[in-house]
């Protein structure tokens, strides 16, 4: 029986997805996978039990990835399953920039009790009027799962895209519509912009992408939309940015101290993939993916490991190997099930910068000896004899 921890509330119809061999833990030290949303994992202890995270979401840098490859732990993320209900929110971003939709709901709110309130509402409204984002032009940095719904659905409302992606998906390019422009450098994009949208992950490359350097290229009045995290965006020099007027706006989905209260800053509670649907998607591929690890040993969406696959285990016994990324494991894999005169049905080895996987069938039982001499070969970092 395998067992799993929910680190957040993760949606039941996903949850229900488990067969009879899984089952819930209070206890995250008894769980051979965790789930999570966007709780901090990066201190936590892992148990040596512990096989398999799964992020019933896009981003990971809240999951030490690189320690867990250590621990030969495979973290999952489930790619695309919330894209659309971020897309949503970032369209209603830009509308809330464009329209003082939010000052008037408020003023409403403030003059409820006024039996007068619709006669003053035809003085007043002149003070919330907006621009439309018809004609306007956009700029989409990262065109992965949530940067190419934006891009095609803003070139519906009229908007004239741009989209920036030096490593875009050959997924990715094919879906994007014909009609956005292709920005050769993310300059161009700064020059050219009246909103600007970034959806790419948080990684030591992305950190304080817009800063005072890249707002200095910008439009004077530029609307900017994090719907990233938080740390793409140097605080101090966007708050100052927001104050000066060089940027208009800054829609983005976390707070932080430093921006809520700030002039110009529309601030929403992380709340882009807060939707029954995108929570149910994400769930549902969560779960699908730790069955299919620890029962067939398949790896698909991971983040820390490559991915393989090799179908549903039959009934010979199946090995898993995570190790090292180094010469000859392969060889000494096969040598030592050679020597110990059994034969190998199917193998399957691929590899990711540092870290790789092998799955080997086997005709024949595994004894513990056979797994306890793989594992103590140099380089092999966890061994798994699925029965
Ligand atoms: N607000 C929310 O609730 C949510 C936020 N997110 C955040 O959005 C990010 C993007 O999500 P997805 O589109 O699903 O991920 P994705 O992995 O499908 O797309 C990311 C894209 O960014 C591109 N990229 C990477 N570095 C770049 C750079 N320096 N310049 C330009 N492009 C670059 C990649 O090539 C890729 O196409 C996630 O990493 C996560 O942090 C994701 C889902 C929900
Ligand atoms: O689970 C959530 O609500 C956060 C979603 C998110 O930020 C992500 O998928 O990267």
């Amino acid at each position: 029986m395998y067992k799993y921890h929910c680190l957040n509330p993760i949606a039941p119809v996903g949850l229900e997805k488990f067969d009879e061999d899984f089952t819930g833990t209070e206890k995250v030290q008894d769980a051979d996978a965790i789930l999570v949303r966007s709780a901090l994992m990066c201190d936590m202890e892992f148990d040596s039990k512990l096989k398999v995270i799964a992020r019933a979401g896009a981003g990971v840098n809240n999951i030490p990835l690189e320690r867990c490859a250590e621990e030969g732990i495979v973290v999952f993320n489930t790619p695309g399953a919330n894209a659309n209900g971020v897309k949503e929110l970032v369209i209603a971003g830009m509308l809330l920039a464009a329209r003082d939709i939010i000052g008037g709901i408020n003023w409403v709110q403030e003059h409820e009790e006024d039996g007068d309130i619709a006669r003053i509402t035809e003085k007043k409204k002149k003070l919330f009027s907006g621009t439309e984002l018809d004609g306007k032009k956009l700029g989409v940095i990262g065109l992965g799962a949530i940067g190419v719904l934006v891009a095609n659905t803003a070139t519906h409302l009229g908007m004239e895209v741009y989209g920036y992606d030096p490593y875009v998906s050959v997924d990715s390019a094919w879906k994007l519509s014909r009609s956005i422009q292709h920005a050769k450098t993310v300059d161009e994009l700064y020059k050219e912009c009246d909103y600007i949208t970034i959806h790419v992950p948080a990684t030591n490359d992305t950190k304080g992408m817009i800063d005072k350097d890249s707002i200095s290229l910008m439009k004077k009045g530029v609307v900017i939309l994090n719907f990233a995290r938080d740390i793409l965006v140097n605080g101090e020099d966007m708050v100052d940015a927001l104050v000066s007027g060089a940027v208009k706006h800054y829609v983005t989905d976390f707070p932080t101290p430093e921006i809520a209260g700030v002039k110009g800053a529309i601030v929403i509670p992380h709340l882009g993939a807060s939707t029954e649907e995108s929570e149910d998607n994400c769930a549902k591929m969560a779960v699908k993916e730790i069955m299919d690890y620890l029962k067939n040993g398949n790896i698909v969406h991971s983040v820390n490991y490559p991915d393989c696959d090799m179908g549903e285990k039959g009934e010979n016994p199946r090995i898993t190997i995570l190790h090292r990324n180094i010469p000859n494991m392969l060889g000494q894999f096969t040598a030592l099930l050679a020597k110990a005169n059994m034969n190998i049905s199917l193998l399957t080895n691929k590899s990711r910068k540092e870290y790789a996987y092998t799955m080997i069938d086997t005709e024949g039982e595994v004894t513990e000896e056979v797994e306890k001499a793989i594992s103590q070969i140099d380089g092999v970092l966890k061994v798994r004899v699925l029965l």
